[in-house]
């Protein structure tokens, strides 16, 4: 039995569930609340399951130094690393803002929790229904046991870790979060964009194998919906995507992200991959009836055969035939058995000219 919970008030995944899609609006927002309400509303236009956002206490985060490092790039939005992560993070009554905001459109909101206070934050001020420990705190232990200790459902991503380091961060989360333990464990590569060839979607199979337990999921940031269709055809119950509203703006991850034209088409896909998936029963279609009886093959005389002749498997041959009659895979019980009338060339071979 696959594992399942309930991920969000009312939303089941795992198991025979719809694949639960994150619109990822992450920093893609450029500091503006009105650009990151239109993209929630977007989100959900979509078919996403989920808008979220990238949470940060920046001075918990980041130590001194690495807020002051200079920050040349062109995606900076100040001088300094912590003057750029600044301009892109909500306060905190902004995040209250979009969280209602999400509720109206009826979206879910969640935000990956970059540190511990703002796991603090997210869980006991937003009570969000989960928290996402994004892939740079997978191997942050003290991080782990705090977040989980909140009893909430966490997705784990797995970014620039190794499978120890993921057996050892799911270890912490399991030991510490009180009661059901429901946990999604994403496979993710950091590279933005990622060339197909780091995706390792085997990891899926892999996950699946060595946490029973967990539920699976993919966090993408592949050009594309094609990797991501396939990480559901693999089994991932969670698929995340970083959404922009133009891929040319500035940011470092806008390159890397779905237009909500191809969020859309991914969030459609699923559904179909999902539905096409079916069952692993192998047998012959009600849909497919109409086919059979027109190219589906018969027994046919392969000679004229007069009534009374004891049947060898030169009298027999196998045709598309008018009209449909007994099955190929039956040829060789025909064989002994003797026609009680008799039956031209080419004609169907008709059952009731037949006895044993
Ligand atoms: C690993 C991780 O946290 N990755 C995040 C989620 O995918 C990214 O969105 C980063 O926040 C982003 O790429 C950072 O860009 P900059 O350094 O320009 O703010
Ligand atoms: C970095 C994040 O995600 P991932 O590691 O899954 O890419 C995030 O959720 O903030």
């Amino acid at each position: 039995m696959s594992v399942e919970f309930e991920l969000a008030p009312g939303r089941m995944v795992g198991g025979d569930h719809p694949c639960f899609v994150v619109a990822e609006i992450g920093q893609n927002h450029q500091g503006d609340i009105n650009i990151a309400k239109e993209m929630i509303k977007k989100a959900k236009e979509a078919g996403a399951d989920a808008a979220k956002f990238q949470k940060s206490e920046l001075t918990r985060r980041f130590n001194r130094a690495a807020l002051a490092r200079p920050y040349t790039s062109p995606n900076a939005w100040g001088p300094t690393y912590g003057e750029h992560k600044q301009h892109l993070e909500f306060s905190h009554d902004q995040y209250k803002e979009l969280q209602a905001y999400a509720k109206q459109q009826g979206i879910y909101f969640f935000a990956s929790a970059m540190d511990e206070k703002a796991a603090d934050f997210l869980a006991d001020e937003l009570d969000v229904p989960f928290i996402k420990v994004a892939s740079a705190d997978a191997n942050n232990l003290p991080y782990l046991k705090h977040t989980a200790s909140k009893g909430k459902p966490m997705i784990l991503s797995s970014g620039m870790q190794s499978m120890g380091i993921m057996e050892r961060a799911v270890g912490t989360v399991t030991e510490n979060m009180p009661g059901e333990k429901r946990l999604v464990v994403m496979q993710c590569t950091s590279t933005y964009p990622l060339p197909p060839a780091d995706v390792h979607l085997r990891c899926i199979n892999l996950f699946k194998e060595k946490f029973p337990h967990a539920i699976i999921g993919y966090s993408g940031h592949e050009s594309g919906i094609a990797i991501s269709l396939a990480a559901v055809s693999l089994g991932a119950k969670v698929v995340e995507r970083h959404v922009t509203l133009d891929k040319s703006w500035k940011g470092s991850d806008h390159a890397a992200s779905l237009t909500f034209d191809e969020l859309k088409d991914l969030c459609d896909n699923i559904r179909i991959v999902e539905t096409a998936l079916g069952k692993p029963i192998k047998e012959p279609r009600p849909s497919e009836q109409g086919l059979f009886k027109k190219l589906g093959k018969s027994v046919v005389a392969a000679c004229a055969i007069p009534a009374g002749t004891k049947l060898t498997i030169d009298h027999l041959s196998v045709k598309a035939a008018e009209p449909f009659g007994i099955p190929p895979d039956q040829i060789y019980e025909l064989v002994g058995q003797t026609v009680t009338k008799a039956i031209e060339e080419d004609a169907t071979i008709p059952k009731e000219a037949l006895a044993a």
